[in-house]
């Protein structure tokens, strides 16, 4: 994040090439400069919401990342990008979190969405930061539309972390209530998460993004806040309704982690817009290639 703010990245607004009126394919080619996280690749990712009524356990997003020498142009390895792209976005919301909630106190949690963003995000936000309720230890609440889904993940991160409680909502509206931090990583088309649920100050990470990015909140929510973007040229390519609609963007993560953007007042509510960086995805290729070659081919 800190190199896009720096310019030490190229990633060039994505391809959205749309095979129906629900599913697409993103082109995200992206070369970022950089002695240890460098690289230059493209991720080819579907998007097709539809799937869950096709096969139990298909995913809805599908991705390949091609990583290419950088001199010499060379294809060097494709990387199946689903994990990736799972961890890079969560991680992208751990940054943007920290950074945003600095001077805040944390205690409620709510995710709303329990598919595979939901899921990665409920683990990495349980790791990096320390929420917990009044009476109770450390509690994170999950909301899904359809409620035995966020049941089973519930169920499943309970066994898994026997010190953290997981707790299902039924209802979206009392999961968001006092919520210190939001996370939103649904399909939704409409509005989940109205603005006069909300509390002072809290934070929401905006992840879900069907056909456009920025339908899972209510639009006077990104009137009212302070809103973040990952990257400047994505956000001008992909977020014009917000723009039409009188939202001015405070500014990248980056550049508020490299101090070029003074944080948000406490008691402002903000919103970090995740688009998704194709960078994000050459750094992740970078690493897992590294290991690879080290693991497997002792080089
Ligand atoms: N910002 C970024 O970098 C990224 C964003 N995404 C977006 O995050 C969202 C979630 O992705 P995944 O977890 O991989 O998908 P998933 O299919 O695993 O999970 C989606 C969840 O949304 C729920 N859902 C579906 N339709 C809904 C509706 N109309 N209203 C409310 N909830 C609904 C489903 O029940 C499911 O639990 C998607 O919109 C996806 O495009 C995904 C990857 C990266
Ligand atoms: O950056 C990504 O990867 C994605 N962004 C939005 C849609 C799904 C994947």
């Amino acid at each position: 994040m800190g190199s896009v703010s720096k310019r030490r990245a190229i990633q060039t607004a994505r391809a959205r090439t749309c095979s129906n009126s629900t599913s697409f394919l993103l082109t995200m080619p992206g070369f970022l400069d950089d002695s240890n996280f460098g690289a230059l690749s493209c991720k080819l990712i579907t998007v097709c919401p539809n799937n869950v009524h096709l096969g139990k356990s298909l995913p809805t997003i599908n991705a390949n990342i091609t990583l290419f020498d950088e001199t010499t142009g060379i294809l060097k390895a494709i990387i199946s990008g689903n994990e990736i792209t799972k961890w890079r976005t969560a991680a992208a919301s751990v940054v943007a979190t920290k950074y945003l909630t600095a001077k805040k106190g944390l205690r409620v949690l709510a995710i709303l969405g329990a598919g595979a963003q939901g899921e990665i995000h409920a683990v990495a936000f349980q790791h990096f930061f320390n929420f917990e309720e009044a009476n109770s230890k450390r509690l994170i609440r999950i909301w899904n539309h359809n409620t035995l889904k966020a049941e089973k993940l519930v169920s499943k991160l309970n066994q898994l972390y026997c010190g953290t409680v997981f707790k299902c909502f039924k209802s979206n509206e009392m999961c968001v209530k006092e919520a210190d931090v939001i996370i939103t990583a649904t399909f939704a088309s409409e509005p989940i998460v109205q603005l006069k649920w909300l509390k002072k100050g809290t934070h929401i990470n905006a992840v879900g993004a069907g056909l456009t990015h920025y339908s899972e909140l209510s639009e006077s929510i990104y009137l009212a806040s302070d809103v973040y973007i990952d990257y400047s040229e994505g956000a001008e390519a992909e977020l014009t309704g917000l723009k039409e609609l009188g939202v001015e963007f405070k500014g990248e993560i980056g550049t508020l982690v490299s101090g070029g953007v003074s944080p948000s007042s406490v008691n402002q509510i903000t919103v970090f817009q995740s688009l998704g960086m194709a960078v994000e995805d050459c750094a992740m290729a970078r690493m897992v290639y590294d290991l690879y070659k080290k693991q497997y081919r002792n080089v």
